[in-house]
């Protein structure tokens, strides 16, 4: 029997006895525990929620030349799916035993996995906070088949990024929200934008106050419907190509990053506008505007496989060093984090200065790593799986970016503004209407007044010159 060892505390080896297995805490039930709220609950102000990198790892069938070359071999690895374990074999006695947030068998859909490992990402993308999405592992043993799928012959083999997308149309309002992409390719330190080959430098800023990564120079395409979206990765997946071939290789030598930006538009609570509009009108009490930015990052990483084992010179084996840099430099990252270090060389490489809100930082992630059954590629796998171990270590704290909207404000207020002299101007013809409607019965009441003043003078004249003539003719007869 095989003596016992421990890795990051939650790892036991020999005949690998479930007694002996320390078990993980689970914080939640599924990878990427759901901290979906409603718009209204995650109005919540900035206060941080934690959340831990999750981990699963999904093993790809054996290939042609597998099932030839190990035909007389056992797997590598043997999965326990319902206890979430993983069995690295050793040799036919020894085994050492991992436990993932999930594991997933050569037989997992691509639904499950994206249910599982991508969707709780996205929903809380869709809530205002930033997520990631990662496939680790060597050369061929299925990173692209998970996230970069497109599905165009068999749609039920769509990958991560695909149904991603699927997801956010499917939620946002475009008339309120936006979504746009950029498509880029991390090579030998240089970031190339998938979505414009030509421009093939693009730096990454970085904002010393929130430390938020953005890349100002790559495209950006608004995306309105799936089918454009279908269409761009595709267009950014033929130029990845194009370039892995050129370098006469089938293997992606290049990291793959889809950035997915979404800005919502979500309103917050009234009485919390009211001092920074009351020198507005005290008619106007419009509720508070606020945009919501959020962004989903998909990293497609390069194959991880060991220099030596690459057999690489030349440009290749500099292109290997580098590879082998930013990846190293993202494990050390993860290590540092795991052990809790003051320092986190996030600095060494371009991928871990494009990925420093992805561990440790303010978003949801989740990471994939992928291994093959062959007995021949032990080493590989073992150290995918040791990678995939320690990022489960790493804790990050989620953070909601909501900003005022003054644009959205201002735009309101002109509405409002439009609204109030269109009701002036109604009110106003009220007015004259009334003023003129009353000069009217005025009028009218003078005329009436007049006439019957009229009529009663001359009906008083009749009468006076009646008398009169009635005391002429008296005094006439009197005479007589
Ligand atoms: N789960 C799976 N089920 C069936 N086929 C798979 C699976 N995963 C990978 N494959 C197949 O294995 C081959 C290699 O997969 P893929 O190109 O995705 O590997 P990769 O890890 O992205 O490699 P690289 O690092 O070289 O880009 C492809 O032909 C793919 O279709």
């Amino acid at each position: 029997m095989a003596s016992t060892a421990c890795r990051n505390g939650i790892v036991q080896k020999g005949n690998s006895k479930s007694s002996s297995f320390k078990s993980r805490p689970h914080p939640s039930p599924s990878l990427g525990s759901a901290i979906r709220r409603s718009s209204s609950a995650s109005y919540a102000g900035n206060d941080g929620v934690p959340g831990r990198v999750r981990v699963a790892v999904r093993l790809r069938p054996r290939n042609a030349e597998e099932t030839v070359a190990d035909a007389d071999f056992a797997d590598c690895v043997e999965l326990q799916t319902e206890l979430k374990r993983l069995k690295l074999r050793k040799n036919n006695w020894d085994s050492d035993t991992y436990e993932f947030d999930e594991v997933f068998t050569e037989s997992a859909s691509q639904k499950r996995v994206y249910e599982v490992v991508a969707k709780p990402v996205v929903e809380s993308v869709l809530d205002g906070y930033n997520g990631t999405v990662m496939a680790y592992g060597q050369t061929g043993t299925g990173k692209t088949f998970t996230l970069g799928r497109l599905g165009d012959e068999d749609t039920s083999s769509r990958g991560i990024m695909v149904r991603s997308m699927e997801d956010i149309l499917a939620d946002v309002s475009l008339e309120s929200d936006s979504v746009s992409v950029s498509y880029l390719q991390l090579y030998m330190e240089t970031i190339q934008d998938l979505l414009d080959p030509a421009n093939d430098n693009i730096s990454i800023v970085e904002d010393p106050k929130t430390g938020d990564v953005s890349l100002p120079g790559a495209t950006l395409v608004q995306i309105r419907d799936q089918q454009s979206f279908t269409e761009l990765l595709r267009w950014g997946e033929a130029h990845r190509v194009a370039a892995n071939t050129k370098l006469n290789t089938e293997s992606s030598r290049s990291h793959a990053i889809l950035m997915i930006h979404v800005k919502r538009s979500v309103v917050g609570r009234e009485e919390d506008l009211s001092s920074e509009i009351n020198h507005a009108s005290h008619l106007i009490k419009p509720s508070k505007p606020l945009v919501r930015k959020s962004k989903l990052v998909v990293v497609d990483l390069a194959g991880s496989e060991r220099i030596h084992k690459s057999g690489s010179e030349g440009h290749m084996l500099e292109e290997a060093k580098s590879i082998n840099l930013s990846l190293s430099a993202l494990g050390k990252c993860i290590n540092a984090l795991a052990e809790n270090s003051a320092h986190v060389p996030l600095r060494d490489s371009k991928l871990t200065r494009l990925l420093r809100d992805s561990f440790g930082g303010t978003a949801r992630t989740s990471l994939i790593v992928t291994i093959g059954p062959s007995p021949r590629h032990r080493g590989e796998t073992a150290s995918t799986i040791l990678f995939g171990q320690r990022a489960m270590k790493v804790e990050n704290m989620l953070k909601i970016k909501e900003e005022f909207d003054y644009k959205s404000l201002s735009r309101r207020l002109e509405i409002q503004l439009d609204k109030l002299i269109v009701e002036n101007e109604r009110q106003q013809k009220a007015f004259d209407d009334e003023v003129e409607r009353i000069h009217l019965e005025a009028q009218n009441r003078i005329s009436e007044v007049e006439r019957n003043f009229a009529d009663a003078l001359e009906k008083e004249k009749l009468k006076c010159q009646m008398e009169y003539m009635e005391s002429v003719k008296k005094l006439e007869e009197r005479c007589c």
